[in-house]
């Protein structure tokens, strides 16, 4: 029997972040592997036009939850949806649910925040700091709490080159940056931000950072653990392989590079892909959780959730792997032929940019315009150049992350636990896992059919035509303008007419001879 599975029977569960990508899997695997389990609590917001019950209903009936229905068939029964919106005061929750929350919750697992890397510092600071704040409120007046999970990123500390399982202090004390958000102007906060996200690239590890803090400071009396993913991609096992469910991390760009649209990228190939599934993060964080609960450290242990030096994997090798995967299960109607090179040099990379995505957009929009279409490819490669940009940062450079706490744990579980809540990435096989990926991302983002292949692959061979006619016509074009214009072009030029004369006229001879 697994300890930790019978430690979520009958507990009552608080999910910030349940409609995120790691906070549905989180759910999924505490109700499959823990059925008995008395009710999980998740804050949501409306969004996009439906209410929080049909966001719950449209997770509860998708793919991902196919098998829970099966281990615990009153799963709508156990979830329960607080409307809550973490960018008001009080999160906006009812009295009446407030006093439910506080009264009967035992664990929380805080996942909530924007991930976005380009967010204005006032929002990035309200959701990843100010909330996390509040959120310690509400806890340190719950009677019944036995543990607080906090989620961060392996990247909150990215201006380091060796990071440890520590806070570490960002210079202006997060309770300051907080208090100034509140009466100081967007116009001066932008400019300030520079500043105060130092050496970091972006507002997102920025304000991650600042979140460890408050936590460290807020903590009180309170049972807290921080955990800290490196960049998470699609389930490695659990409940199936493969699945995602956005475009973050490299899942958006292997859509780009899967259609056509990104065909180079400034990356370092031997720099570590510091991929982990999401399936283990969710596994580390139970696992977490419980020993938090049962064994109360004294003081707050970070876990870092990364692959790199259990079990390294290069973007060189990745890349690789990607494109191989594109040959057997092509993306449907590619815009061109996928091609992903990698450079480390910012020169050859603009003149990529300039060659292989903006020059192709350019005449694609130039070939709308002629058949009465409204020109759009520019638009977006401007968008995907600017997201690659962001990216940049993280597949350039190589980080050491030190494990001692994640190993420790992993070390006090059973070997049921070590089973049922794996996070041990030695025994992962990253070309087995990017292959799966890569399949998750046609089946589960982009909806393809699986059917679709020959046709998909049809449409790779004709694009490779078009590129090969294309190339031909612009080379014999850069010819005659050659030979137009200078006599250095034509004497090679007639070389190489008389060299073949001579080679076939040869060839005729002794063909004739042997006859
Ligand atoms: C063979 C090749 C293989 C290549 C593999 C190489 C992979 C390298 C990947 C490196 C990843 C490194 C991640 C590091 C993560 C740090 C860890 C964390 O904690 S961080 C946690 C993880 N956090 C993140 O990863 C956040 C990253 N994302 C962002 O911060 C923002 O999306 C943005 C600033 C990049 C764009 O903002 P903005 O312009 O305002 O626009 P929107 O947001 O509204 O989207 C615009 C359009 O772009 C689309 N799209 C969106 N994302 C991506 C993507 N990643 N990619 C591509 N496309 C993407 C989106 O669908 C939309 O399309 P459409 O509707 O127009 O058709
Ligand atoms: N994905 C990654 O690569 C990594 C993620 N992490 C961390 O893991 C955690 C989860 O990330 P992930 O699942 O990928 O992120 P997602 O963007 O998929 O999910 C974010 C969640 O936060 C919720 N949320 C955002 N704003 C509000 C708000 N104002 N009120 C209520 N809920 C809100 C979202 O709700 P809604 O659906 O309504 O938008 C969503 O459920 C985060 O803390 C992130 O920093 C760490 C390392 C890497």
């Amino acid at each position: 029997m697994s300890m930790i599975a019978a430690f979520y029977g009958g507990k009552s569960i608080l999910i910030t972040g349940a409609t995120g990508f790691m906070g549905k899997v989180l759910m999924e695997k505490l109700f499959r592997t823990s059925p008995d389990l008395k009710v999980i609590y998740i804050l949501v917001r409306t969004k996009a036009g439906q209410t929080t019950q049909q966001r719950v209903f449209q997770i509860l009936n998708s793919k991902l939850f196919e098998k829970v229905k099966e281990v615990c068939p009153n799963v709508h029964e156990k979830i329960r949806a607080i409307y809550a919106d973490l960018n008001q005061n009080d999160f906006a929750i009812s009295k009446e649910d407030m006093q439910e929350l506080l009264s009967c919750t035992n664990i929380i697992f805080h996942c909530a925040a924007t991930v976005r890397f380009d967010d204005p510092l006032r929002h990035a600071v309200q959701l990843n700091v100010t909330a996390t704040q509040q959120l310690l409120l509400m806890a340190s007046q719950m009677p019944k709490l036995e543990a607080f999970i906090h989620i961060s990123t392996a990247f909150s500390n990215c201006n380091l080159k060796h990071i440890d399982e520590v806070i570490y202090p960002c210079p202006v004390e997060p309770k300051k940056i907080i208090d100034s958000m509140e009466w100081l102007d967007d116009a001066i906060i932008d400019e300030i931000t520079p500043k105060l996200i130092g050496d970091r690239p972006n507002t997102y590890t920025y304000t991650k950072a600042l979140g460890e803090m408050v936590v460290q400071q807020e903590s009180g009396n309170l049972n807290i653990a921080i955990i800290r993913p490196s960049i998470v991609g699609a389930t490695w096992q659990e409940p199936f392989p493969g699945w995602v469910d956005n475009l973050n991390g490299p899942s958006g760009l292997i859509i780009a590079a899967g259609k056509g649209f990104l065909r180079s990228i400034r990356a370092t190939p031997m720099a570590v892909a510091d991929l982990i599934p999401v399936d283990t993060v969710v596994n580390l964080t139970l696992a977490v959780g419980w020993y938090t609960a049962v064994h109360r450290p004294k003081s707050t242990l970070i876990y870092h959730c990364t692959s790199g030096n259990f079990n390294p994997c290069n973007w060189g090798k990745m890349g690789f792997q990607v494109l191989a995967t594109f040959e057997k299960v092509p993306f449907e109607r590619a815009f061109r032929r996928p091609n992903a090179d990698f450079t480390t040099n910012t020169i050859t990379s603009q003149y990529w940019n300039a060659v292989s995505h903006r020059a192709p957009a350019i005449i694609y929009d130039f070939y709308l315009r002629l058949t009465g279409r409204k020109p759009r490819m520019t638009k977006l490669m401007n968008r995907l150049l600017r997201t690659v940009s962001m990216l940049e940062y993280f597949v350039n450079r190589s980080w050491e992350w030190s494990t001692y706490n994640t190993e420790m744990l992993m070390s006090e579980l059973s070997p049921e636990d070590q089973r049922v809540f794996n996070f041990d990435v030695r025994q992962l096989n990253w070309l087995e896992y990017i292959e799966n990926y890569v399949l998750g991302i046609k089946k589960y983002l982009l909806k393809e059919d699986m059917a679709g292949i020959p046709e998909a692959k049809q449409h790779l061979r004709r694009l490779r035509n078009i590129h090969y006619l294309f190339n031909t016509a612009l080379f014999l074009i850069a010819w005659r303008l050659l030979i137009a214009r200078s006599q250095m072009a034509r004497n090679v030029w007639f070389f190489i007419v008389s060299f073949c004369y001579k080679f076939l006229s040869y060839f005729r001879a002794s063909s004739t001879l042997k006859v």
